[in-house]
């Protein structure tokens, strides 16, 4: 689309601390006006990634293409970005206002253009009633809208948001990221977001990276994620409760099943969602018997926590009535369109035959 939007392309970028790597070969791209999440564990190195993009922190490698243009050695001030964070750090003896234009008084934009971008960005985040309060005045989601609202008014192409929903409760958290993506639907600004809450990354985003520990797991849109899984960590990261690995051990095949490339049936992992699970499916294609350990009620679904004989864990999500009693065995079962196959060895998705 054509519109406010930048392009981001990071190419094979790479951080040291010293002779600690924190990330590497880290490759992705989004589109002008797209929204792309950050997402992995805690210390994975998203924050190290958006403090490169932005120019707080030097690359060791690779290149920060905005626009088509490499910026990773220029300085921070002149890459035009914008950046929310966590701590949204409003001024507390400015009103809402003086608040919102901050950055513009700092530029010196002349009032009447100052005073038009104000009036626009407090209609678009609903703040035009609570302009002349102090930030102390506010709720936290009101103050996290004024962060929002400081980053709009400066008209930047890119804006890098760091966990900006994390210090409110679930309810705001839901409310605020659907406004963050119709804003940045509305406006056609590129928004880079990082966060550790899949069900974010996964509502909001047109394209997710999925980080571990500094490598680049997988990037894909949400449902390429959710649906084929590139390893055993993204099938483990995405889905709550996340996708089951099971031993070969545990599971019945059909005779003909076999994966690609000559592996033998024994080296791979099958993997399975817990809602793809269908109690007392015996004559499914694939199956296995596990013994119930527990049941969790969950409104719509019962969890049911299953043991296998090997030992491993495994959850079924259970919505028919007659929830299986907890001690009894039980055999669930599934389809070939259902599983996921990955290596033992390396932890790669792999195809199959049957
Ligand atoms: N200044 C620094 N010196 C040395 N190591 C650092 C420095 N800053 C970050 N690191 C390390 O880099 C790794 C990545 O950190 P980063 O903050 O990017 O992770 P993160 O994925 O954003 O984590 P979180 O979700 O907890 O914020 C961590 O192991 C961290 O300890």
């Amino acid at each position: 689309m054509s519109g406010p939007g930048v392009s981001l392309e990071v190419v094979d970028l790479a951080k040291s601390w010293g002779a600690v790597d924190v990330l590497q070969d880290v490759n992705f791209g989004i589109e002008p006006g797209g929204f792309l999440t950050l997402l992995g564990p805690s210390g994975c190195g998203k924050s190290t990634i958006l403090r490169l993009v932005s120019g707080l922190d030097e690359v060791s490698g690779g290149q920060i293409l905005i626009g088509g243009k490499d910026v990773a050695r220029i300085p921070a001030a002149e890459r035009n970005i914008g950046m929310v964070f966590q701590n949204y750090a409003l001024f507390p003896h400015m009103t809402i206002a003086e608040n919102i234009t901050y950055g513009l008084n700092v530029r010196k934009v002349p009032k009447a253009e100052k005073e038009k971008a104000l009036a626009r960005v407090a209609e678009l985040m609903a703040l035009g009633k609570l302009l002349d309060r102090k930030p102390s005045q506010l709720s936290g989601g009101q103050q996290q809208r004024v962060a929002l609202a400081r980053v709009l008014v400066s008209d930047r192409p890119l804006v890098l948001m760091d966990e900006p929903l994390s210090n409110l409760d679930a309810k705001l958290r839901v409310e605020i990221r659907s406004e963050i993506r119709s804003l940045n639907k509305k406006l056609g600004i590129t928004v880079v977001y990082v966060t550790h809450d899949q069900s974010e990354a996964l509502s909001m985003s047109d394209r997710v990276v999925l980080m571990n520990a500094g490598n680049v797991s997988q990037v894909g849109t949400p449902q390429e994620l959710y649906d084929r899984p590139a390893n055993t960590f993204a099938a483990a990261f995405i889905g709550t409760p996340p996708m089951n690995l099971l031993s070969p051990e545990d599971v019945r095949a059909p005779a003909t099943f076999a994966p690609e490339g000559g592996m033998e049936a024994r080296d791979v992992i099958f993997g399975v969602r817990p809602e793809s699970l269908s109690l007392g499916r015996a004559g499914a294609e694939f199956s296995a018997t596990a013994r119930v350990e527990s049941l969790e009620y969950e409104g719509k679904v019962f969890l049911v926590h299953l043991i296998a004989p090997s030992g491993t864990r495994f959850i079924a999500a259970h919505s028919g009535d007659g929830a299986p009693e907890e001690g009894s065995e039980v055999t669930v079962g599934w389809s070939a369109s259902q599983t996921h196959l990955f290596s033992k060895t390396d932890g790669n998705r792999r195809d199959f035959t049957l």
